[in-house]
């Protein structure tokens, strides 16, 4: 039970690849704009075809190629809210709510519109229209019309681009709300690292039309599978790295040398480490520990992202700033401090590839 999706699709210049399973869970969506996120949602909502492949949701097949199967979107039991909520803009709350149920009588419509309007806390406005709603309603009744279906699979394509940063975190908890009381899967796209981490049970990235990594999503950001995994999962420092010994390598970016947790194979080629996990060493020169210069710094209302200068282990700077990312408290008992600074990544925060 749960959705399989394996299918490919050709477009002009763009190849899109996929293929994974997932049960009833909210999967994230990761990647870069145009890497093939909501050609993926439109193809599992039949609103696209693939070229080949099947697409299998609890049991019933909505795609097959090979046998000619593809049922349109109304049979797919599929709910999809889109990055415009594209609600119908002359129908009220409770209308664009019932759009979504299909054919019931009317004593159980009425009664899923009011569980529904009840679920997104908006008793008192079901006759208001879409243009008189603010953004965060509008999201609210979007995911109830396509809730109201009882979907099979959840699909929401990056439904809070277009609310502001306050109401947008107001969601994120409102919709991990609203998805624990919903049985089925849930695909979640989006190109912002943390709502997919707070949302999100797992995980996968898409790059150019592939799945770069999957899997939980704690894990998937811990131990990211390839450069580009890293990349997308937000990790800000990266360098060419040449192997030393079993535990040793060289970071050849900031040109230090640092200690990793795991067993180091001699085909090393890359070491990462996420901007704010950098610490500060006390001032001794111990493992892991090395000088640094301030070369500037980008402040943020909650985060500061502080760029420096590696001096190297033997002679020099390192050529490629590290990035280190700090809130404005531990900014402003680390600026007065005399440079270098001493920092250390410890060894069980390297990733390795
Ligand atoms: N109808 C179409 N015909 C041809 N090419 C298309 C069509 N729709 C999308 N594409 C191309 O397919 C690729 C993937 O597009 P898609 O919309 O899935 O990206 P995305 O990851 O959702 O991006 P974004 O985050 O910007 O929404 C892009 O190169 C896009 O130009």
């Amino acid at each position: 039970m749960g959705l399989i999706v394996d299918i490919r699709k050709e477009l002009a210049g763009f190849e899109l690849k996929v293929n994974f399973a997932t049960q009833g869970e909210v999967l994230g969506f990761l990647g870069a704009s145009g890497s093939g996120k909501s050609m993926t949602l439109r193809c599992i909502a039949g609103i696209e075809s693939p070229d080949r492949g099947r697409i299998v949701l609890n049991g019933r097949v909505l795609f097959d190629s090979q046998k000619g199967i593809n049922l349109p979107c109304r049979r797919r039991k599929v709910g999809y809210v889109f990055q415009n909520y594209a609600l119908f803009p002359h129908l009220t709350v409770e209308e664009n709510i019932g759009f979504g149920i299909g054919e019931r009588k009317r004593e159980d419509r009425q009664a899923i519109i009011k569980e529904m309007v009840t679920m997104i806390k908006l008793e008192g406005l079901e006759k208001r229209y879409p243009s008189q709603l603010s953004g965060g309603q509008q999201q609210r009744v979007a995911l109830a019309r396509a809730l109201a279906a009882k979907p099979e699979v959840l699909l929401l394509d990056e439904p809070f681009s277009a609310l502001d940063d306050y109401l947008r975190n107001h969601m994120v908890k409102q919709l991990t709300e609203t998805l624990a009381g919903y049985s089925g899967a849930t695909l979640f796209v989006s190109h912002n690292i943390e709502e997919v981490y707070r949302v999100c049970q797992s995980l996968i990235l898409l790059s150019r039309g592939k799945i770069e990594g999957k899997g939980g999503t704690e894990e998937v950001f811990k131990a990211p599978s390839s450069l580009a995994a890293a990349q997308l999962t937000g990790c800000k420092n990266i360098s060419p790295a040449n192997y030393i010994s079993p535990f040793k390598l060289e970071a050849l970016a900031w040109g230090i040398t640092l200690k990793t947790e795991i067993r180091l194979s001699r085909q090393v080629t890359h070491v990462g480490v996420r901007a704010h996990l950098i610490e500060a060493a006390a001032g001794e020169m111990k493992e892991n520990v090395f000088r640094c210069r301030l070369n500037f710094i980008s402040e943020g209302p909650s985060r500061i992202s502080v760029y420096l200068a590696v001096e190297q282990d033997h002679q020099g700077q390192g050529s490629q700033l590290l990035e280190w990312e700090m809130t404005p408290q531990m900014w402003l008992a680390m600026k007065d401090q005399p440079q270098p600074w001493c920092l250390r990544i410890a060894p069980e925060d390297l990733i390795i590839f």
